[in-house]
């Protein structure tokens, strides 16, 4: 049975999540500072705007997109491990509304760094510092909510 085989390798699991999240995490607050140097600093057209490009680009799509499916995948696989979510609590549809918006964060930035890409931002670097919060709040609502458990 799948279940008991997610049971036998969840801590491995729970590992594989932690490690995805963290690299996930990195990308979605270096990204938006990217963003305020390039809409602050660089001059379009200009060698250091393809520069920037290329750096948001890998970050994109090496670093962020690999590790957002990876946090998902690990994700949902001890969402399925018998015993670990209880929905009749409050902290699984807690984590469940913030790893949305979280999501959705990620999908605003990939449209923003199409926007840079083709010299079309029309966002400040006020903006994009403003904008960083939002992960930064949401990582605190989710990992109370895992770790403390209403
Ligand atoms: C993308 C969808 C996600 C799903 C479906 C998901 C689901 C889960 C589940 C079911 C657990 C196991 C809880 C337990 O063992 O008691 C877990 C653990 C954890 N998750 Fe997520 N998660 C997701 C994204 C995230 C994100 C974005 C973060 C951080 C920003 C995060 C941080 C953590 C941490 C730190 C743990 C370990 C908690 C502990 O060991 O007590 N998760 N996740």
């Amino acid at each position: 049975m799948i279940t008991d085989w997610l049971a036998e390798w969840y801590l491995v699991t729970k590992s594989l999540h932690v490690i995805a999240v963290i690299t996930w995490m990195a990308g979605i607050f270096y990204l938006p500072r990217l963003f305020v140097y390039h809409a602050e600093q660089v001059e379009t057209g200009t060698r250091t705007d393809s520069m920037f490009q290329t750096m948001e680009r890998r970050l994109l799509r090496g670093i962020m997109n690999p590790s957002l499916i990876a946090t998902w995948v690990f994700g949902l696989a001890l969402v399925m491990t018998p015993g670990i979510v209880d929905w009749s609590m409050l902290w699984p549809w807690v984590k469940a509304a913030a790893v949305l918006g979280m999501t959705a964060f990620h999908g605003w930035l990939a449209v923003r760094r199409k926007d840079f890409a083709n010299g079309a931002n029309q966002k400040s670097g006020r903006h994009y510092r403003l904008m960083n919060e939002v992960p930064t709040v949401l990582m605190v609502v989710i990992v109370f909510g895992v770790i403390v458990k209403w």
